[in-house]
C-alpha cells in the first residue's frame, strides 16, 4: 500500500523528513488531514456524474478540437499515452484567460475553457475545488522546500502570478465492451507539473504505481483521503532526488466505470521552476533527472505542457497548428 501522510504531521521536522523520504522513494503517497470540506468533494463527483451522463451532442458542443489551448471535452479513445489510445472519456479545465494575442508556442495553451450551457453547476464547483486544493498545494510545496533545507517561499514566485493549474475530470468505463478489450485506460506517464493531488470516487481501485524495482503496485481509493504525486518539474528541481514517478490506470474490469479528477498544481507557463541546491547528504542521494530520449523533461513548465498537451491530442494540434513540427 501507498505510504499515508497527514498534512499536520507536516508542521514537525519528523514529518517533513518523512515527506521527503517518501517522495524520494516512491514518489506517491495519500494525504490525510487535508481539510478540503467533505461535502466540496462530494458536490464534485456528483457534478461529475451529471456532465458524463449528457447527451453526446452537448458534451461535444465542447469538444476540444474547438479549442486552440488544449480545453474542452475528449470523448472515450480521443487521447493518446505512448502513442496508443487511452480508454477513458474526459473534460479539460485551465485557468480561464485571454488568448495572449500573437503568442507562440506554449504560451497558446493561455485562453478560455469550454464550458457545457447545461450544467453551470460544473464551473462554480470546478472553481471551488480550485481554491481549496491551491491551498493545500501550496502548503505542501513550503513543505517539501523546508524539508530540502531550502527557504521554505522559494517555489512561491513561480506560482505568485498566473499559475497554469490544470483539472481533469475524468470517466474510465468499464471493461471490455464491444468496441474495446484492452487494459489502458490511461498509459504508464509521469505527469508534467510540479504536483498531482488526484481525488478518487470512493471505492474505486484502477490505479497503478511503479516502485523503484520496477514492479507495479496498486493504489485504490482511501476514504477521505487524497492521492498525491510529484511531477517532472519537482525532479527537475531537485535533480532527481524527489522522484517523479510512472503510474497507470488499469480500466475497470467487472466494476461499473470509475471515475476521478487529477489536480495539477503547476506554476505560469513562463516560469522556471528555481533549482534547489541541496545539502550534500542528500546531494549524494540524488539520482539525477532521467534521462529518457522518448520524454524529455524541461525546466519552463510552458515547454513541459506544450510536450505532453501535443502529445496527447495530435488532433487538435494538427487542426490548430499545422504544419509545425511533430509534437516533440
Ligand atoms: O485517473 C487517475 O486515477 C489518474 C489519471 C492520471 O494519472 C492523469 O490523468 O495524469
Ligand atoms: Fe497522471
Amino acid at each position: 500500500m501507498l505510504p499515508v501522510i497527514d498534512l499536520a504531521e507536516l508542521d514537525t521536522p519528523v514529518g517533513r523528513e518523512r515527506l521527503r523520504e517518501i517522495t524520494h522513494h516512491v514518489g506517491f503517497f495519500y494525504l490525510d488531514g487535508h481539510g478540503v470540506d467533505r461535502e466540496l468533494l462530494d458536490r464534485v463527483f456528483t457534478v461529475a456524474r451529471e456532465f458524463f451522463a449528457l447527451p453526446e451532442a452537448s458534451k461535444q458542443s465542447i469538444a476540444m478540437l474547438n479549442s486552440p489551448h488544449f480545453r474542452g471535452y475528449n470523448r472515450v479513445g480521443g487521447e493518446l499515452t505512448n502513442g496508443e489510445t487511452d480508454w477513458r472519456e474526459q473534460i479539460d479545465i485551465g485557468p480561464e484567460r485571454q488568448p495572449i494575442p500573437g503568442a507562440a508556442g506554449y504560451l497558446r495553451l493561455q485562453g478560455p475553457n469550454q464550458w457545457p450551457a447545461d450544467l453551470p453547476d460544473l464551473e462554480k464547483t470546478i472553481e471551488a475545488l480550485d481554491a481549496a486544493l491551491a491551498d493545500v498545494g501550496m502548503r505542501l510545496l513550503r513543505h517539501w522546500a523546508a524539508s530540502l533545507d531550502a527557504d521554505p517561499a522559494i517555489f512561491d514566485d513561480a506560482f505568485a502570478h498566473a499559475p497554469a493549474t490544470l483539472i481533469k475530470v475524468v470517466r474510465y468505463p468499464e471493461r471490455p465492451s464491444a468496441d474495446h478489450t484492452g487494459e489502458q485506460g490511461v498509459g504508464a506517464h509521469k505527469d508534467s507539473g510540479v504536483l498531482t493531488m488526484l481525488l478518487l470516487e470512493p471505492g474505486s481501485s484502477g490505479l497503478q504505481v511503479e516502485t523503484e524495482t520496477g514492479d507495479w503496485i496498486d493504489a485504490p481509493a482511501r476514504a477521505g483521503s487524497f492521492v498525491v504525486n510529484i511531477g517532472e518539474l519537482l525532479e527537475v528541481a531537485t535533480g532527481g532526488y524527489l522522484r517523479a514517478t510512472r503510474h497507470r490506470v488499469l480500466t475497470p474490469a467487472g466494476a461499473p466505470e470509475r471515475l476521478s479528477v487529477p489536480y495539477f498544481l503547476n506554476p505560469a507557463l513562463d516560469a522556471t521552476v528555481p533549482t534547489i541546491g541541496l545539502p550534500p547528504h542528500l546531494a549524494e542521494r540524488a539520482r539525477g533527472i532521467e534521462l529518457d530520449p522518448a520524454n524529455p523533461l524541461y525546466r519552463t513548465y510552458g515547454e513541459n505542457a506544450w510536450k505532453s498537451r501535443t502529445r496527447a491530442h495530435p488532433d487538435v494540434y494538427a487542426r490548430w497548428y499545422p504544419g509545425e513540427a511533430e509534437p516533440e
